[in-house]
């Protein structure tokens, strides 16, 4: 028997359901949406184990929150429901909260409450609740058109080289904790600045299977194709991965970056660009992701169980 994957698991439940799958859930209101999502992370699978506590408990925060503001909601507050290992110390907690505490802040999101378990038996586990209200346009995956431009917030690569690093591989650098500390941030825009442009926008998918991915998962929603021109490789992937890795490291293993990819008529590129986002690419007819030179991308990224693979 093949080993259940995340992508397969998805895949029969929300059809199952007849879910159309999206970054976070919306209800609407009268006025207004109510936009929800939940995300998990347990230790040795989403948090790396040599995190300090407050940069795990930050990233979870982050994780979930990024889902919720990329549609374009204001983020309001979290939930933590947490499993902790009765080898943890309230030390640990301190500081797992301090980084919950902080991210919170950061993105307007209180932390309204939460669930506690303690067991002997198992690993840090955090499953985080947020929860975002939108006045005005919700974005979707869908929505992009043929002639448009896409672009990224943030630069890419940095949790390609944690990656690489966890995974045994010889890195020509030594990232330093400043390396962390912005891993733990993510790319994420501010909220302000992210729900100005908004009305401006057309789709929008956080970066959080790898940058591959999530340009196919927002390509296949909307029923068109990606070409990428140009990417902001981050500094440190430059300086760090082996030139001949970069780019694949970039596209295929940057599933924690949490940079914001969107698309927008031509029109709005100068507001775009006072951003700061890069535009890295346009919109076709058809379907697939390529690079200029008219290679196509892999559909290949994050996938819980096997980890980085091809999406069935
Ligand atoms: N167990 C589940 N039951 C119902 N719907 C699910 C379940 N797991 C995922 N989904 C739905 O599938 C879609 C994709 O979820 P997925 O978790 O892959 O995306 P994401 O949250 O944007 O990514 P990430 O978890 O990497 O941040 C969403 O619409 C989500 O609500
Ligand atoms: C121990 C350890 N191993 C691997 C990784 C890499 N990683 C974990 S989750 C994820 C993407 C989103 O996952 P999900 O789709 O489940 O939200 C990535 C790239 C890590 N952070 N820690
Ligand atoms: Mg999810």
């Amino acid at each position: 028997m093949p080993e259940l994957r995340e992508d397969v698991v998805v895949d029969k439940v929300t059809s199952l359901l007849g879910l159309r799958k999206d970054d976070a859930a919306v209800l609407s209101l009268e006025e207004t949406s109510l936009v929800v999502n939940v995300d998990s992370f347990e230790s040795g699978i989403h948090l790396y184990p040599f995190l300090p506590p407050r940069i795990a408990g930050r990233r979870a925060a982050v994780g979930s929150i990024s889902d919720v503001l990329v549609k374009g909601a204001k983020p309001l507050g979290i939930l933590v429901s947490l499993r902790v290992p009765s080898t943890a110390d309230l030390g640990f907690l301190e500081e797992f909260y301090r980084g919950l505490l902080e991210a919170g802040t950061r993105f307007g999101a209180r932390i309204l409450g939460g669930d506690t378990d303690v067991s002997s038996t198992c690993y840090l586990r955090v499953d985080v609740v947020a929860i975002g209200v939108s006045r005005g346009k919700v974005l979707h995956r869908w929505g992009a058109k043929p002639g448009e431009l896409v672009a990224i917030t943030g630069r890419v690569g940095i949790s390609s080289v944690l990656y690489a690093l966890s995974s045994g591989g010889a890195l020509s650098c030594n990232p330093g904790n400043s390396l962390v500390e912005e891993y733990g941030w993510g790319q994420l825009p501010e909220p302000a600045t992210w729900l100005g442009i908004k009305e401006l926008l057309t789709s929008a998918i956080d970066n959080s299977d790898g940058l591959a991915l999530s340009l196919y998962y927002l390509a296949e929603s909307s029923g068109v194709g990606i070409v990428v021109e140009e990417l902001p490789v981050h500094a440190v992937a430059k300086e760090c991965l082996p030139r001949e890795r970069l780019v694949d490291a970039v596209l295929y293993a940057s599933g924690e970056d949490y940079n914001f990819i969107f698309t927008f008529p031509e029109e709005a590129e100068e507001e775009v660009r006072k951003t700061g986002a890069t535009i890295i690419g346009r919109v076709t007819e058809g379907e697939g992701v390529f690079l200029s030179d008219g290679r196509r991308v892999e559909r290949k990224g994050w996938i819980g169980g096997p980890g980085y693979s091809p999406r069935l």
